[in-house]
């Protein structure tokens, strides 16, 4: 087995950053040198304020604080980083394409492809190339041709180690994962990469499959799980018809140890970067083989995503007298999940935009995200002019200037913060009668309806 004494990993990002942070922490003998050709992210990792850091993620900056110029650094020097290392992972962003042949489904694999290119042509020694982002399954092969059609003789072994960390819990679920799953084709390589995990994950819990097993697990776990969501989902709007609470409801099928309690929270809808994409991915292949009773089966998880993010902005205007036309309306929350300054397919985004679209302004708070990615997120969709925009929503760094004068209160991020809020105060300072929409179910109902709020939340 070959003993690793330098990594490099392409791609600074969520994942990127993270799993090399806690690689490095455990394998103090090993350097491992995390490369971006976004040299403003590099800087940030670099920067001496680690509050400065690109990515918030709780524990990550203790870590990087310990090992950083020490055995983990960050570059913009791709060609000596690949040079130097006899393990190589692709941590690029794998997003749906927006052009061309899959246009909207397929992953778009021009980065990582970009990156089996630069390894190809800067290496000078036999590497393992490890594929760190979510890819379709079969990519491997891909990766296999353009690495060996380089006609250097050098060797490349190609694993498939997928990430399966969820944001705003990156650094315990890497501590703790439930698994690590390696795939690949030669054994050497894998024990290799299994023994770098072994400096902390019990040996029993990490897995080893063909690669396309691997590829294919982590694309079908994104698939079971937002499918869970999807399923409560639905259920919460037949709650809300029939006097059932969505809660009990989840917690009396979440206790059937078959069910499992996890991943049962109704919400106003799942965001991130990976589940729609993941699935989109999944469904996309499927139609590619033909299989299209399987796309349509794993598509219905999407399209029932959309329907409750669309649902809850309805039923707010709906609850508003049919208009929100000139009215404040106050967003609690604009990251896609608690704990991340992620904002990637959040579900606040295209509430606001829908919101805008009936003439509302809006008023945003989130406690991590900048005024600047609100706009940038409002301004992607084209809906309106960047100056429309910036007009209409209002970014505010204290919540209770957000719901000063506002009609209705949505709560998008379950946040923890927003349950000790001084809700008396909000009351006194909105229009009456003051509005609450919990997207996360996180407020007491009687409470707030004992302090004078009509209060809506998913599934009741
Ligand atoms: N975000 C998550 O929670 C998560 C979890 C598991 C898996 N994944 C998967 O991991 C992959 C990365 O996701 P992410 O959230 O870290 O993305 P990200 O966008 O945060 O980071 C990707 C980084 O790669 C860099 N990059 C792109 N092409 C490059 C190149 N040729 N050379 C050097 N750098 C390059 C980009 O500049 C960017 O900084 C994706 O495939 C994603 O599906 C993400
Ligand atoms: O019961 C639940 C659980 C989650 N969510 C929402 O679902 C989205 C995704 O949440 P989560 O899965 O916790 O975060 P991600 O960082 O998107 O992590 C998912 O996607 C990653 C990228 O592939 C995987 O690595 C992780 O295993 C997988 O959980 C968020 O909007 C959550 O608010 C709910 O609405 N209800």
């Amino acid at each position: 087995m070959k003993q690793i004494k330098n990594i490099c990993c392409i791609g600074a990002g969520y994942v990127g950053g993270p799993t090399m942070a806690v690689i490095a922490k455990n394998n103090p003998h090993i350097t491992v040198t995390i490369v971006d050709i976004n040299a403003d992210r590099i800087a940030a990792w670099n920067d001496k304020d680690l509050t400065k850091l690109p990515i918030y993620e709780p524990g990550l900056a203790d870590i990087v604080k310990e090992t950083r110029n020490k055995n983990l650094f960050f570059s913009t020097d791709i060609n000596k980083a690949i040079d130097q290392s006899e393990m190589i992972f692709m941590s690029v962003n794998t997003p749906t394409k927006t052009y061309g042949k899959g246009k909207g489904m397929a992953a778009d694999l021009k980065y990582i492809e970009l990156c089996a290119r630069t390894i190809a042509d800067v290496a000078t020694t036999d590497k393992i190339v490890v594929e760190k982002s979510t890819l379709p399954v079969r990519t491997a092969e891909a990766i296999k041709s353009i690495l060996h059609n380089t006609g250097n003789h050098i060797n490349f072994h190609i694993l498939s180690n997928p990430e399966f960390l969820a944001e705003g819990t990156a650094i315990k679920d890497l501590l703790n994962p439930d698994r690590v799953l390696i795939g690949g084709e030669s054994e050497e390589a894998i024990e290799s990469l299994a023994k770098i995990y072994e400096s902390w994950v019990p040996k029993n819990q990490i897995i080893r499959t063909n690669l396309w097993s691997s590829e294919l697990s982590k694309l079908t776990a994104n698939a079971f799980l937002a499918q869970r969501i999807s399923s409560i989902n639905a259920i919460s709007e037949l709650c809300e018809l029939t006097g059932a609470n969505v809660n009990e409801v989840s917690k009396a099928i979440g206790m059937d140890s078959r069910i499992g309690s996890k991943f049962l929270k109704a919400s106003v809808g799942f965001g991130g970067s990976c589940f729609q994409k993941d699935i989109l991915n999944l469904v996309y292949i499927a139609r590619s083989y033909h299989l299209n009773e399987v796309a349509d089966y794993w598509e219905q998880v999407i399209i029932m995503n959309d329907h409750q993010k669309r649902r809850f902005s309805d039923r707010l205007i709906k609850t508003l007298y049919n208009t929100v036309s000139g009215k404040k309306i106050a967003l609690l929350g604009w990251a896609f999940k608690k704990d991340t300054n992620d904002t990637r397919e959040s579900a606040a985004i295209y509430v606001t935009d829908h919101l805008l679209s009936e003439q509302a302004t809006v008023s945003v708070y989130d406690p991590k995200v900048s005024s600047e990615k609100m706009q940038s997120d409002l301004n992607y969709l084209n809906t309106r002019t960047e100056d429309e925009n910036f007009n209409l929503v209002q970014t505010v760094s204290n919540p209770y200037d957000a719901v000063k004068n506002a009609h209705a209160v949505a709560i998008m991020t379950e946040w923890d913060e927003f349950i000790t809020y001084d809700w008396e105060i909000i009351y006194k300072s909105m229009k009456k009668p003051a509005f609450i929409f919990d997207g996360r179910n996180i407020l007491e109902k009687s409470k707030m309806e004992a302090i004078g709020f009509e209060y809506h939340a998913i599934g009741q």
